[in-house]
């Protein structure tokens, strides 16, 4: 039989990300996420006799850290999740680099939680699943909700849909893993600064297309700086027209009209 309970998880880039404020440990955003069509992994159910929960993938982390294994635990006490999972084995198919700033690990949260509402008929509604999943990560809300383009704003919980034309993104992804709590840290102690209210509402209401035509690859990515403190080496990636991604370690370009 073929199996159809399969779903791509995309990646995604940061137009521009700035910082608004502190939240404990964290940092307040202001950023516009915007979907990588043609850079996804692939998440399928498949059904198994092995009777034991099971994620099969060319991942680098172990289970407990995975964030699909996240996601699970927090659903496993809904009717029928955990009996499903006895039955059908999680599949990943990883195309989207890890410690890239591209949201890979959040992506392959936020479809597993998208695929076991449907399949293990939850009936959880998005706001439900993007509280759930904000207890994953920060990233994982925008995937949740499934918009091409959104301004994403708090630490990550507050999604709204940006209705612009479809981008085409292009990403490069130097071989240096980001450690982003190490470049949130680094940006805190040594470059630390806040965008104004009416500097963000700017920037919100702008095509990302024409956000790019007016800041540089400093200026549209706070973190930028500090990623280049602790990895110097990404300097030799920056070219004309190429921005940073998240906390890094991907530079993309969009290529409509070119
Ligand atoms: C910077 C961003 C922008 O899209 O992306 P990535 O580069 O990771 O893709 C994200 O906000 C990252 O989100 P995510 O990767 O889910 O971060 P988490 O696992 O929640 O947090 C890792 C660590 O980063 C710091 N952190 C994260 C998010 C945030 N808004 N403020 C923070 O200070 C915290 O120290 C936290 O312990
Ligand atoms: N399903 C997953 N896919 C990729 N990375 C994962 C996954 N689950 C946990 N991780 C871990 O998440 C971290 C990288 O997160 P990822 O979302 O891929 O990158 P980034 O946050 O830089 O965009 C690594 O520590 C990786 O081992």
């Amino acid at each position: 039989m073929e199996n159809n309970m399969i779903k791509k998880s995309y990646a995604k880039v940061n137009i521009f990300l700035k910082i608004a404020g502190k939240r404990g440990n964290y940092h307040e955003l202001v950023s516009r996420f915007v979907r990588v069509h043609n850079l996804y992994d692939k998440l399928s159910f498949i059904k198994t006799h092995r009777k034991a929960f099971t994620i099969i993938g060319n991942f680098s982390c172990n289970l407990e850290t995975n964030t699909v294994y996240k996601a699970y635990n927090l659903i496993k006490d809904y009717d029928g999740v955990e009996e499903f999972f006895l039955n059908h084995e999680i599949h990943i198919e990883k195309n989207i680099p890890e410690f890239a700033g591209l949201g890979g690990g959040s992506s392959n949260a936020a479809t597993f939680l998208l695929m076991a509402n449907q399949y293990c008929n939850l009936n959880l509604s998005k706001d439900e699943l993007c509280s759930i999943a904000l207890k994953i990560g920060a990233d994982v809300p925008f995937f949740v909700y499934q918009y091409d383009s959104a301004n994403v704003t708090g630490i990550g919980e507050i999604v709204e849909k940006f209705d612009e034309e479809i981008l085409n993104v292009e990403t490069i992804t130097p071989k240096v893993k980001c450690n982003t709590g190490e470049i949130f840290k680094i940006f805190r102690d040594n470059f630390y600064k806040e965008i104004s209210n009416e500097d963000a509402k700017r920037l919100l209401s702008m095509k990302s297309l024409e956000i790019l035509k007016e800041l540089n690859i400093k200026k549209a990515n706070d973190l930028y700086e500090s990623a280049l403190s602790l990895y110097p080496q990404l300097g030799s990636y920056e070219k004309k027209d190429w921005y940073f991604s998240g906390s890094g370690s991907s530079f993309f370009r969009i290529n409509n009209g070119k």
